[in-house]
């Protein structure tokens, strides 16, 4: 019967990775596995559940009784006679769980053959003892136990349920030669003689083999070395050309990448023999490479499963991978790091077309036993770079120093240099050959995350790109990259500094909208932090932004801002960060350049940065337009309204400013549309602050200034170098707005001018790009005019242009209140991310 027609769906699909036909099935079980008896009836359960109608099991000894068995070797080798307790712990260890798994004649029979073992294993141990050494066949001998007695216990197991099995001692079968560096050589034809004239003396077709013991050509035990068990299943899989050869382990498969650095990390359903190569060199917990050799000859998969969670389909490594889409983002399977690494770097002309510079490097690298993890050189031949580990850097060093000295001193090599604390960060896919576009996104992801590349390989095979950096960048890094491949969404870690009226209707809007930037565009925002004047509360995953108020009152730390703005650069989960200035502050505003500089977008309604000091707001700009780093201020001019983009729009695609002009004061826009002498000019301030148009300092507002900072904010913009100090005297609004409410004859008379002329007073600023001046001024406008027509908070703003000449371009609507104002710093934050890299 096939078992899995009685089970439910999610095992039946389980099942999708076992081999069909009269195929033998390999399986093999590592000592975790089966480590207690309980796990050993586990795996007899699994192997019962394989339909396969042949199954060869390879089994490891029961987890820490290799290590026990060493420990044994090694106390008699030091005549220590503790090996004799010790070998009865080995003995009760197996006792207990034989009792535990079997009983009646089987228990017997396993206890009586455990019984001779050990007292064979005391005997040879006393000889040990007396001796004073072990040979290595020796310890081989008595180490082979741990398995011998694994593979017993499992056979006895699955023969209880009336199914045939039989164990097979892998000494008398796998037949090896030692290579001398800890590795050994399977002997193919041998082994498959002896697996011939086993199969002859006992057909079987569940089988349980022991793992990682073997013999010499002249029989004696010997075992597969730091290869392991896993090396034996894939020779045996090879022997029998197994359908499938089954690693259980305690893993749900191959990651895309070190799920203990990115969270996010996925299970690869499939990988090429190449990719797992790559990916074990890298230190994934995957296979040895050696590992695969065998099976790679046959096409045999190899399917990594987890024995502890067996609906998990696991990841199965084979020749032609399934279900490749063939898109970028499916070109690169996984990423690895190395970390602990120092790049040497060979400098200089005389090496430029003279044959034997890199044999001479690299013969001297090899002289003193470096091991070379990474080689790049480009074809000017002016300087070859090389990544050893930092442990090995100062021997190559000084080998280079010496085997250099007379270049070096000749002037034909400039320098032999170490760059140190570096990591290494590979992006590894088969198909990453033939798909163009994948190292720029990687790069660009990279640079994105402000992450420099100190140096770059790729192979024509394009297995994997490996590029060096600074370690400490390396797991912001590997997220970066993993994040633009797997997760294919724009995560951003957002500091918000300042959570005034604009800052909390910020972070109101963001908590209503969150969910659905994550599911529609891909967009995953996460507030780190959020800090007022006083306090700060601070999160690793992001803050409850249901919550953040009382948060920000009960558990929040004294505020810190260098502290605040470490904790989100040093975040390492999203490698994507902005602060996003919700003050009016001018301290807060004097970081910008440094928040820049640490590749820190920024992101602000605050005027101060862009129409203080013209010095200062040039640098701040030079140093972002060099730089990957985004500055967005959308919402310092018109509130949310589009002004700094129509500019920028007009501009970048060549159109010439000649004259921006309008209102540009929400404040006093509302305070001519609703002073009718009805009411007091301060009761009409007052509602104007009520209504959230105002600067925290409303003075600004009344006095010009506010209009003088924008139309600075907007003369730069277009290109001129203008001091807030330039715009000539804004008192006058301040004189007039001061007068107003107490010279209401006054006011009156003067509207009354103005409506007799069929006019109206309005307070423009405008910058004449032509004579490259700014000004702020109360003018009177005729009533059809645009600027005549304004109700509530409007602001309005003509750019008269090249192009838009006879009639200018106007953008009108309100400019000042905390949802547009909000609104605007909200979509400042989608441009980042979109420029970022999310969908649009
Ligand atoms: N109100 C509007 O319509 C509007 C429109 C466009 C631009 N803006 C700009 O938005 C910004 C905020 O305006 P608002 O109305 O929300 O002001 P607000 O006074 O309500 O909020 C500012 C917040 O910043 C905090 N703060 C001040 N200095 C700080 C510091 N050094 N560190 C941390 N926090 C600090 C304050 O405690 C306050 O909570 C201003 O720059 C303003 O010009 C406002
Ligand atoms: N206080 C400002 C807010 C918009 O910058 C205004 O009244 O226009
Ligand atoms: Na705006």
């Amino acid at each position: 019967m096939n078992f899995f027609s009685a089970v439910s769906v999610e095992q039946a699909e389980a099942s999708a990775h076992l081999p069909k036909g009269d195929m033998w099935s390999v399986h093999k079980f590592g000592g975790t596995c089966m480590g207690t008896s309980q796990r050993i009836q586990n795996v007899a359960d699994i192997i019962l559940r394989d339909p396969s109608e042949r199954k060869l099991v390879v089994v490891s000894a029961m987890s820490k009784v290799t290590d026990m068995m060493y420990n044994l070797v090694n106390k008699a080798q030091s005549r220590d006679d503790s090996y004799i307790t010790a070998l009865d712990e080995v003995f009760e260890k197996h006792m207990a769980a034989a009792k535990d798994l079997l009983g009646g004649e089987d228990l017997a029979r396993f206890l009586s053959q455990l019984h001779a073992d050990v007292s064979n294993l005391k005997a040879m141990l006393r000889a040990i003892c007396i001796a004073g050494h072990a040979t290595e066949s020796f310890s081989d001998f008595v180490v082979g136990h741990g398995e011998i007695w694994s593979a017993q216990l499992l056979s006895f197991a699955i023969k209880k349920s009336g199914t045939p099995c039989s164990w097979m001692d892998t000494r008398e079968v796998l037949v090896v030669n030692p290579t001398g560096s800890n590795q050994v050589d399977p002997d193919y034809l041998e082994s498959e003689k002896q697996l011939e004239k086993w199969f002859a003396r006992q057909p079987a077709e569940t089988i349980i083999a022991t793992g990682f013991i073997a013999s010499t050509p002249e029989n004696i035990p010997t075992t597969l070395k730091r290869d392991g068990s896993d090396f034996s299943a894939a020779i045996i899989g090879s022997l029998v050309k197994a359908g499938q050869v089954t690693i259980w382990t305690d893993v749900d498969g191959v990651f895309s990448a070190d799920p203990r650095k990115v969270s996010e990390a996925v299970i690869l359903s499939t990988l090429s023999y190449q990719e797992a190569w790559e990916m074990s060199y890298f230190g994934a917990n995957v296979l040895h490479p050696r590992t695969i050799i065998p099976v790679m000859k046959y096409n045999i998969p190899i399917v990594i499963r987890n024995m502890f969670n067996i609906s998990a389909p696991g990841t199965m490594i084979c020749q032609q991978p399934a279900n490749e889409s063939g898109d970028l983002e499916a070109c690169v399977k996984a990423f690895a790091t190395i970390d602990k690494l120092s790049l040497v770097n060979v400098e200089g002309t005389g090496m430029a077309g003279v044959p034997g510079t890199a044999s001479a490097i690299f013969g001297a690298v090899k002289d003193v036993g470096a091991n070379v993890i990474m080689i790049s050189q480009a074809s000017s031949e002016h300087s070859v770079c090389f990544a050893v580990p930092e442990k090995e850097v100062a021997a190559v060093s000084a080998a280079l120093h010496v085997r250099f000295r007379e270049a070096l001193s000749a002037g034909r090599l400039s320098k032999v240099e170490v760059i140190h604390n570096c990591s290494i960060l590979a992006a590894v896919g088969l198909k990453m050959a033939s798909t163009p576009g994948v190292s720029a996104t990687l790069f660009d992801a990279l640079a994105k995350a402000n992450i420099n590349v100190r140096a770059i390989a790729q192979g024509c095979s394009e297995y994997n790109i490996t590029v060096v950096l600074k370690q400490e960048d390396c797991v912001r890094a590997l997220r970066a990259a993993h994040s633009r491949f797997f997760l294919s969404k724009t995560t951003l870690a957002v500091g918000i500094i300042g959570p005034g009226l604009i800052g909390r209707t910020l972070l109101n809007q963001l908590k209503d909208q969150a969910a659905v930037l994550k599911e529609n565009m891909n967009i995953d925002l996460r507030v780190m932090g959020i800090t007022g004047s006083r306090t700060m509360v601070l999160s690793d995953t992001g803050i409850d932004l249901a919550h953040w108020k009382e948060q920000l009152q009960t558990g929040a730390e004294p505020a810190n801002l260098d502290k605040f703005v470490d904790h989100l650069s040093e975040n390492q989960l999203f490698p994507n960060r902005v602060l996003v200035d919700c003050t009016a502050d001018t301290s807060v505003a004097s970081h910008y350049y440094d928040w820049l500089k640490k590749g820190i977008h920024v992101i602000t309604p605050n005027k101060k940065a862009n129409s203080g000091p013209a010095d200062k707001y040039l640098k701040l700009r030079t140093l972002q337009r060099a730089s990957y780093t985004h500055y967005f201020y959308e919402a310092t001019v018109g509130a949310g309204l589009p002004i700094i983009s129509t500019l920028r729009g007009l501009l970048e695609t060549g159109d010439k400013i000649l004259r921006i002009e309008g209102i540009f004061s929400g404040t006093l826009s509302y305070i001519f549309n609703n002073f009718e002498g009805t009411r007091t000019f301060s009761d009409v301030v007052s509602e104007a602050k009520e209504a959230g148009y105002t600067e925290p300092d409303p003075r600004d507002d009344l006095s010009g200034t506010d209009v003088a900072r924008k139309v600075i904010i907007l003369a730069r913009e277009s290109g001129l170098k203008l001091e807030l100090s330039d715009i000539p005297s804004c008192s006058t609004a301040d004189e007039y707005m001061q007068k107003l409410p107490s010279f209401d004859q006054d006011w009156a008379r003067e509207c009354k001018d103005a409506e007799a002329a069929g006019e109206v007073l309005r307070y423009v600023g405008v910058v004449d790009v032509v004579n490259k001046e700014g000004q702020v001024e109360l003018r009177r406008y005729k009533k059809d005019h645009p600027f005549a027509q304004l109700s509530g908070s409007d602001n309005i703003i003509a750019f008269t242009t090249s192009r838009y000449k006879e009639q200018p371009l106007i953008v009108r609507g309100p400019g000042a209140g905390a949802e547009v104002t909000a609104g605007g710093v909200f979509s400042d934050i989608l441009r980042l991310a979109s420029y970022l890299g999310a969908p649009s």
